[in-house]
C-alpha cells in the first residue's frame, strides 16, 4: 500500500486537505485530532501527519513514499527527495512564503553585510542560516529558537531568520527585512526508493496529475461575458487564452454570449480590457465548481 505523510499544522493542513479534496483525493479520518488515515485512490493509500520539518526524513529513508512539506525544510534537512510537483499557497495568501533575516527596525543594518562580528541570530533554520551567513562572510552566532523567534529580541538574539508571509508578525514586533535567503512553496516529494520502482511511480505521477489540476483550477475563475455582435472581434482578441462562444443573448440576438476562464491573478485588469473592448457586462464564477464538465485545453 502506498504510504504518503502530510502536514500537520496551522500554516499548511488545511489548505493541503483543501488541495487533495479538490483533487479528489480526500483523506479519510475519524477526527481532526487523529493522525491516521486513508485516501481511496488505485485502492487505499495510507495517510500519516507529521509536522512540515518531519517530512523530509521520513520520506528520504522510505518510510512513508511520498509527502507534502516546505521547501525550506527540505533545504534545511537536506533530504534527498524526488521533487515531484510544487504548489503556490502559505498559511494565509496564494503567495510564497519566505525565510528572510530580519533585524530591529532602528537597527543600523541595511544588508547582512552590516552585520556586526559576534550578532546573535535566532532561528528556527540552523543550517539554511548557517549556509547564508557563511557565504556572505559573516562570523554571528546562531540562537536556536522554537517557534516565535521574533520574541526573541532583544534579550536572546540581535537579528532573526524567519519565515515570512503577509510581514504582519514583523510589523508587530518592529523588525524589517534586511535579506530574503529562500522564496518557498509547498513541494509534493517522493522516496527515491518509491520513485525507482515503476508501478509507484505511475501511481505518484497520476496523484500529482490531479493535484496540480485542482491547484490550477482554484486560480482559475470562469467569465461569461455578453457582447453586442458588432465587437465580438474586438471583445474575442480581449478574452483569456482559453475562451470559448456559448451563444446568442436569450432575448435580444444583437448580443453574443462568450465564456473563458481567467486567472485570478490581474482579474481586474482582465474584466476592465473587456468592457474597455466593448463588452456589455461580465460575470465571474469560481471555475473550480465548474472545470470537470469544462473541456481539456489541448
Ligand atoms: N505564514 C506561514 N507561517 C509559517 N509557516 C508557514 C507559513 N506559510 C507556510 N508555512 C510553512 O509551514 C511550516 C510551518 O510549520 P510549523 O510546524 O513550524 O508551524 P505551524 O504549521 O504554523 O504549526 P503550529 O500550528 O504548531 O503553529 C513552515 O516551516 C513553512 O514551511
Ligand atoms: O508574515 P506573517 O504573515 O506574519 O507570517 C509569518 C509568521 O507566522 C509564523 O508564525 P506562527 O504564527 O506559525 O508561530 P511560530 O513562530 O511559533 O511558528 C512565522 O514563524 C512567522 O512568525
Amino acid at each position: 500500500m502506498l504510504s504518503i505523510a502530510l502536514p500537520k499544522g496551522s500554516s499548511l493542513e488545511q489548505r493541503t486537505l483543501r488541495l487533495f479534496t479538490a483533487a479528489g483525493l480526500e483523506v479519510s479520518r475519524t477526527s481532526e485530532r487523529v493522525y491516521r488515515g486513508t485516501i481511496a485512490y488505485d485502492g487505499p493509500l495510507k495517510v500519516a501527519f507529521f509536522k512540515p520539518r518531519e517530512i523530509p526524513k521520513v520520506v528520504e529513508d522510505g518510510t512513508f513514499d511520498v509527502g507534502l512539506t516546505g521547501a525550506d525544510w527540505i533545504e534545511e534537512t537536506g533530504a534527498k527527495v524526488e521533487h515531484v510537483v510544487s504548489f503556490t499557497y502559505s498559511k494565509t495568501t496564494d503567495l510564497p512564503w519566505r525565510v528572510v533575516l530580519a533585524v530591529p527596525v532602528h537597527h543600523a543594518a541595511q544588508t547582512v553585510q552590516d552585520l556586526a562580528p559576534g550578532t546573535r541570530v535566532a532561528t528556527e533554520y540552523p543550517n539554511i542560516s548557517h549556509r547564508f551567513l557563511h557565504e556572505a562572510g559573516i562570523h554571528a552566532e546562531l540562537v536556536p529558537s522554537y517557534g516565535a523567534t521574533e520574541g526573541k529580541i532583544p534579550e536572546l538574539a540581535d537579528a532573526i531568520v524567519d519565515v515570512v508571509e503577509t510581514g504582519s508578525a514583523l510589523d508587530h514586533n518592529g523588525l524589517r527585512i534586511i535579506e530574503t535567503i529562500r522564496t518557498c512553496t509547498p513541494q509534493f516529494i517522493a522516496s527515491p526508493r518509491a520513485w525507482s520502482d515503476a508501478a509507484r511511480q505511475r501511481t505518484v505521477q497520476g496523484m500529482a496529475r490531479l493535484l496540480s489540476a485542482a491547484h490550477h483550477r482554484a486560480a482559475d475563475v470562469l467569465l461569461t461575458v455578453r457582447v453586442p455582435a458588432r465587437h465580438l472581434d474586438r471583445v474575442a482578441r480581449s478574452m483569456p487564452e482559453r475562451a470559448w462562444s456559448v451563444g446568442t443573448g436569450l432575448r435580444d440576438e444583437g448580443l453574443v454570449v462568450v465564456q473563458g476562464l481567467a486567472v485570478r491573478d490581474g482579474l481586474a485588469e482582465t474584466i476592465d480590457g473587456l468592457l474597455a473592448a466593448g463588452a456589455a457586462d461580465v460575470v465571474e464564477t469560481e471555475a473550480g465548481v465548474f472545470a470537470s464538465m469544462l473541456p481539456k485545453t489541448p
